[in-house]
């Protein structure tokens, strides 16, 4: 039996040892000591308020498509703010999006109202707060270049809205990588004033090339390495002689050298210890060190 506790008179429930396996893209990942989903602001503030009075760490996840998670699971609360939706839309092509609105979601919406500006994260399966996050990105524009302010909440559950020059936007990294504030929606302008047809065919050919050009087929977090500028990791990759190679049932995708797919059970182990290797026939080859994108968590046997 799953133990429950119930956080605030409004339906918030914390969930004990809740397998986090299909709350990521890489479909890994042992259970969290505690789970919760809230679905408004005031239940996440009550549920970062409970884990401080339990002492417990809290965890941020979002769709989970840039996380590995341990097979061993992860201490104290994980708050998942997938389930955070609203979207509000005003005359001038600005958005403001809860923080668990999907990216792709959103880049539909704005299509359709001929607004210009989200093409290229139509196929990124990640949320809006991952996106502000990580600076998520594509086809050479990113969140840092269409975010007007995001709000966040702050561990002593008070909310603030904050501008992008204050979050230390670089590519695919900013200040809240490293930092307990969790992003409860962002504001972002767009281009309105195009054809709205024009605007979704654009999407949906974003779309195609993407899934022409990386293994959508699989589970996997995308680009698990950051490109080491002017390099890519793909080409240093494919260029060590890794495609296709497998640890347990992880593997360097044929179809792009910087995804690792789950072929099917594989564990989080078998992902980690693929990476390392990856890193150090890279580094063997070319004197370079691959940086993870891939955001790591929890315990792994060091290799
Ligand atoms: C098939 C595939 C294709 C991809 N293509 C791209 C691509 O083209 N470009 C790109 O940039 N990325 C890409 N990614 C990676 C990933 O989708 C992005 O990094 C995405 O922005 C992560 O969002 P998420 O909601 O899944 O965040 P998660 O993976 O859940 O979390 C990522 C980080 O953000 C933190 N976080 C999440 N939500 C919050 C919150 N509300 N408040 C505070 N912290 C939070 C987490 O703690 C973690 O550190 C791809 C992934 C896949 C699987
Ligand atoms: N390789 C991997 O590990 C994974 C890859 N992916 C891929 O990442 C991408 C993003 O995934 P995800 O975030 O799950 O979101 P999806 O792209 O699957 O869907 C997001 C929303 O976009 C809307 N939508 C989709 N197609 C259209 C269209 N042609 N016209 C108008 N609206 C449309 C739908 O809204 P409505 O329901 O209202 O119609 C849907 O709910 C997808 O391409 C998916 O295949 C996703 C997960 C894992
Ligand atoms: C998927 C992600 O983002 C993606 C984003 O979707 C695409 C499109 O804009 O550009 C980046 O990929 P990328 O640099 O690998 O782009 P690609 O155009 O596929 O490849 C770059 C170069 O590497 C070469 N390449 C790529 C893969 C491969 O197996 N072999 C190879 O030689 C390509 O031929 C190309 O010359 C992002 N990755 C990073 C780490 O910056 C992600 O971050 O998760």
């Amino acid at each position: 039996m799953v133990l429950e506790k119930q956080l605030t008179s409004t339906g918030c429930v914390a969930k004990a040892q809740f397998s986090l396996a299909n709350l990521t893209t890489f479909k890994v990942g042992g259970p969290a000591e505690w789970f919760v989903a809230p679905r408004s602001v005031s239940d996440l503030q009550a549920a970062v308020q409970w884990a401080q009075s339990e002492g417990l760490p809290i965890t941020r996840l979002g769709a989970g498509s840039n996380l590995l998670i341990s097979d061993r699971g992860l201490p104290g609360l994980v708050i998942s703010t997938r389930y955070l939706r609203q979207a509000d839309f005003d005359d001038a092509g600005r958005v403001t999006a809860a923080a668990g609105m999907p990216m792709a979601t959103l880049a539909w919406k704005v299509a359709k109202r001929g607004w210009k500006g989200l093409v290229w994260s139509v196929g990124i399966p990640g949320t809006v707060g991952g996106a502000v996050v990580m600076n998520a990105g594509a086809h050479g524009s990113d969140t840092q270049a269409i975010l007007v302010s995001t709000e966040v909440l702050k561990p002593d559950g008070s909310l603030e809205t904050i501008r992008p020059a204050d979050l230390e936007f670089k590519y695919r990294t900013s200040v809240l990588q490293k930092d307990p504030r969790i992003v409860t929606q962002a504001t972002f302008q767009l281009e309105p004033g195009h054809d709205p047809q024009a605007v979704r065919a654009e999407t949906s050919a974003d779309l195609e090339q993407r899934r022409t050009t990386q293994p959508y087929h699989l589970p996997s977090c995308g680009s698990v390495f950051r490109n080491p500028k002017p390099k890519s990791a793909g080409w240093l990759i494919e260029q060590s002689g890794l495609k296709g190679f497998k640890v347990g049932q992880a593997q360097v995708a044929e179809r792009h050298a910087n995804f690792i797919l789950n072929c099917g059970g594989a564990t989080a182990t078998d992902i980690f210890q693929l990476i390392r290797h990856i890193q150090a026939i890279v580094d063997d080859k070319w004197s370079l060190q691959l940086r993870p994108e891939v955001q790591i968590l929890g315990e792994f046997q060091p290799i």
